[in-house]
């Protein structure tokens, strides 16, 4: 790796402490590993203190940023377009030529940076995979380690699972899926790295080893001469984008590779960003391979932007779907925008997955992803996302038909039909009914994603969809929205307003269902009290928690030796 041969490793300045080697200023607080310490590396940790202490006033900023703006829609205020960049969104100009490593990406599957999972999806017969330590990871200690052991196993392309209890054994197919990493987003901290007395910032961390230990071989290996290659979350601004940039420049100079090596899709998945499209890619322009609509958080985020707007309260999670006139106008947009700019225009994701003991249900599950999957492709997507490796075929099938021979449809389908989308487009309040039922499987769904999350699952199936950390938070602030207003459940013919007696009740009956669905056994010995107290508590606050794992973090912190594990 060029770095330390580069004479960047400082000898005087090493520590070594509780087992790891540690650069001056930077201290582990997570457990030791043999394994994990062939990642924390001194050189590697020198790496991801560099950049922490280049960008985190930047990071903060941007934080201070986020913060207004709530404010501003606090005080009744809207997103929109921002007409001091108009010179961006009016102006001529294109991002670099996609990699031909990655020109067509028609099927993409994701999940979590699980060892066996990382196998299975590489192998899958997607174009791409993304390996993930966000939505879909509980980011304890131990899956952010082995995290980066399992990626820096695969990028070399050793990596190997043995399941016992099946006695089969996983190797990668000598044709591989190419491999995206989506590090956590801006505001999640890492408690268990300290920099100069500081949790350092989370997606730093997960970036910063993954690219240090693999950006020579992943270029080798998997992107003909360019990569490592990113998906980068959640973000609300251009000015954040801007700060990956640098991130992406310092990285490239860092190692001696080219500029513009790095390549990035970055995810439109909160209200704002819907504004900054252009703006985004412009920032990143050197450095992007598209956008991705992220339906789940995009929802979040409607409801979260106007938390405190009761005339835009939305109807039941299900209802919300892409033909809702606001998420079509987005998704029509992201592709217009994409498509002007040279780049991919990436699909979303379906929450159904395959149902192995109901053929009739497994059917018509299928039919919804190939229907969601056709009428993406028709609007211009470039390719999509699958949550499970079974609805790749299917969703191929969509696409081939579609899109033939041509590896995307960046020339083909420019949508200038959809320049005359408006903000009011893109804000109009979804329709629907409330119902009791809708409160009910909110709180059913959003207490068990958590009790799976606090013991290290971040992606889990119930009642046969998929559930991860975007749509369990659609489930809290809706719960919370109907709460704060108390509105009226006025799809079921009942009228009940929805208050703390009643959420309370519906807390106690759902908790008692779960019990019974999961077996006593198993509630007993899972954290499913302790996930009711936390989902309770955020969806009865008065303001509202900006995220539902913020503070379910602080149960998951384990430092050593044994001390405050609050931040
Ligand atoms: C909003 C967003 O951000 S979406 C992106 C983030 N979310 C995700 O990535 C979700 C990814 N998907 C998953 O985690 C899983 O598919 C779940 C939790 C939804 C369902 O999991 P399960 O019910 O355990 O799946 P199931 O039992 O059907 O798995 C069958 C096989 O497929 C594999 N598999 C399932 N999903 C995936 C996946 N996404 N990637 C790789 N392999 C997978 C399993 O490992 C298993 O392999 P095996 O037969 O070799 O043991
Ligand atoms: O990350 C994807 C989403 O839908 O959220
Ligand atoms: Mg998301």
């Amino acid at each position: 790796m060029g770095l330390g041969i580069n004479g960047y490793t400082s000898p005087a300045a090493r520590k070594i402490t509780g087992g790891y080697d540690l650069p001056e200023g930077v201290d582990v607080r997570g457990r030791y590993d043999d394994e994990f310490a062939k990642i924390l590396t001194n050189d590697a940790l020198l790496f991801v203190a560099e950049l922490q202490r280049e960008f985190r006033n930047h990071i903060k900023y941007a934080m201070e940023c986020r913060k207004e703006a709530k404010m501003r829609y606090n005080r009744g205020g809207l997103p929109g377009f921002d007409p001091a960049t108009r010179y961006v969104r009016e102006g001529e100009w294109t991002c670099a030529a996609v990699p031909p490593a990655v020109a067509d990406r028609r099927v993409e599957i994701t999940g979590p940076v699980e060892r066996k999972m990382i196998i299975n999806a590489l192998n899958s017969g997607a174009k791409v995979f993304m390996a993930d330590f966000e939505d879909a990871l509980s980011p304890s200690w131990e899956n952010l380690m082995r995290g980066q052991v399992n990626l820096k196993d695969a990028v070399d392309g050793t990596i190997s699972f043995h399941d016992q209890a099946r006695n089969r054994v996983y190797k990668l197919n000598d044709q591989t899926a190419k491999l995206f990493v989506r590090p956590r987003g801006w505001h999640l901290p890492e408690a268990h790295i300290f920099i100069d007395g500081e949790p350092a910032t989370g997606c730093l961390v997960d970036f910063g080893l993954y690219f240090y230990h693999n950006f020579a071989a992943f270029r080798r290996n998997q992107g003909g001469g360019f990569g490592p290659f990113f998906y980068l979350p959640k973000m609300e601004h251009s000015r954040e984008a801007r700060i990956w940039n640098n991130v992406f420049e310092k990285a490239e100079r860092m190692a001696g590779i080219e500029r513009g090596s790095i390549r990035a899709t970055v995810l439109i998945e909160t209200l704002p960003a819907v504004f900054q499209m252009d703006e985004i890619l412009y920032e990143l322009r050197d450095h992007s391979v598209g956008l991705n609509c992220g339906r789940w958080d995009y929802i979040f985020s409607y409801v979260k932007t106007f938390q405190a707007h009761p005339d835009r309260l939305l109807p039941d999670r299900v209802q919300v779907g892409m033909s809702q006139h606001f998420m079509r106008s987005y998704s029509d947009l992201l592709i217009r925008t994409c498509h002007r700019r040279g780049v991919h225009a990436m699909g979303g994701m379906a929450a159904q997955i395959p149902i192995r003991d109901d053929p009739g249900a497994n059917e018509a599950a299928m039919e919804l992803v190939k229907k969601d999957k056709l009428r993406e492709v028709r609007a211009g997507h470039d390719g999509t996302w699958s949550a499970h490796p079974g609805l790749i075929p299917p969703i191929m099938e969509v696409f081939n038909n579609n899109m033939g021979n041509s590896p995307h449809q960046i020339h083909t389908m420019k949508r200038e039909d959809a320049s005359t989308i408006t903000e009011e487009d893109l804000l109009q309040i979804p329709r629907g009914a409330r119902t009791m039922e809708g409160l009910r499987l909110n709180t059913r769904v959003g207490i068990q994603y958590l009790a799976a999350w606090l013991t290290g699952t971040g992606s889990v199936p119930l009642y046969n969809l998929m559930e991860d950390a975007a749509t369990a938070e659609i489930s809290r602030v809706q719960n919370w929205q109907w709460l704060k207003y108390g509105v009226e459940l006025n799809g079921d013919g009942f009228g009940v307003k929805v208050n703390l007696d009643l959420f309370g009740r519906v807390v106690e009956e759902e908790m008692t269902r779960i019990e019974k669905e999961v077996g006593k056994e198993k509630f007993k010995k899972g954290m499913y009290k302790e996930a009711s107290k936390i989902f309770t508590r955020q969806c009865t606050t008065p303001m509202l928690d900006d995220f539902l794992t913020l503070d379910a973090y602080n149960h998951i912190v384990i430092h050593r030796p044994k001390g405050s594990s609050k931040l």
